[in-house]
């Protein structure tokens, strides 16, 4: 059962309003409206093809909306400098699927990395401790000098959010943070995330297909249907309903 989080439903992280992107004749997104409350996590759900990386990465300023608003951090973000973006970048931590870790570096290297790009004053000790604390936020602080070949699955996708907690972001972006992990890894990253959540106060997006995932990191959930959100909830809310694109996207779940 996740433990009850300090949830500041007042403040909101990320504000989108009326938002669309088409890719040629392919209207992806037809008004989507989104919330992140500050300290929340918000499960997006949606089939594959949907619009949900199209989303994240409107959302960090990577693509831009044909029309609409998206407000993070008290910023529109296709309306900041490249400057501002960069700066606003640094409060929000991706962990993508494909986020690989550095083969040729160890695990240290590997989580000073961001650290040395972006923070160009930081002392050695300062170094030291970020790497330090944010291993043992994930558990792995005996991986210290290994190198990523060494490390199981499950630890590189730990080892990969370590080095995003690094800049301590504000907000976390996780997609499908559980994909092509076994049950039980599974199991340890969904509790990962509500960690971080708890331990770092983020307030987190988290993208998946996996039901498992959304109910055990979701403060509410909300899936991504036909170009728009249908009403956020808690799972339960939102998989107690008649429509049958939402019973559809449930049944297919277990069927891939
Ligand atoms: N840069 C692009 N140019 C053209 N089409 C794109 C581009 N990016 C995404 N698309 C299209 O937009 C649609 C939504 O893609 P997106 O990657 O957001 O899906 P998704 O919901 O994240 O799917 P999945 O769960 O499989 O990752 C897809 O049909 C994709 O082909």
């Amino acid at each position: 059962m996740k433990k009850q989080q300090h949830i500041d439903m007042n403040t909101k992280v990320i504000t989108i309003r009326d938002l669309h992107k088409s890719f040629g004749d392919y209207h992806v997104l037809k008004g989507v409206d989104l919330d992140l409350y500050q300290g929340e996590n918000l499960v997006v759900l949606g089939k594959s093809g949907t619009g949900k990386s199209v989303l994240i990465k409107i959302i960090s300023g990577l693509l831009t909306q044909d029309s609409g608003t998206v407000n993070v951090l008290g910023q529109e973000v296709n309306k900041i400098s490249p400057k501002e973006l960069q700066q606003l970048r640094l409060n929000i931590g991706f962990s993508f699927q494909n986020s690989a870790l550095y083969d040729s570096m160890t695990v240290r290297k590997n989580l000073e990395f961001p650290l040395v790009r972006n923070k160009k004053n930081l002392s050695k000790a300062e170094i030291d401790y970020a790497v330090e604390s944010v291993l043992d936020a994930v558990s792995l602080s005996q991986t210290i000098n290994q190198m990523p070949s060494e490390l199981s699955g499950g630890q590189r996708k730990r080892i990969g959010i370590a080095r995003t907690l690094i800049l301590q972001p504000k907000i976390m972006l996780y997609d499908e943070p559980t994909a092509g992990l076994d049950p039980i890894t599974c199991i340890e990253i969904n509790n990962l995330i509500n960690e971080v959540q708890e331990r770092f106060s983020t307030s987190s997006i988290v993208i998946t297909h996996d039901l498992t995932c959304a109910k055990q990191v979701g403060d509410r959930v909300t899936i991504l249907l036909d170009g728009q959100f249908n009403k956020a909830g808690s799972f339960e809310e939102v998989f107690d309903t008649d429509d049958e694109r939402v019973k559809s996207f449930y049944d297919y779940n277990f069927i891939q």
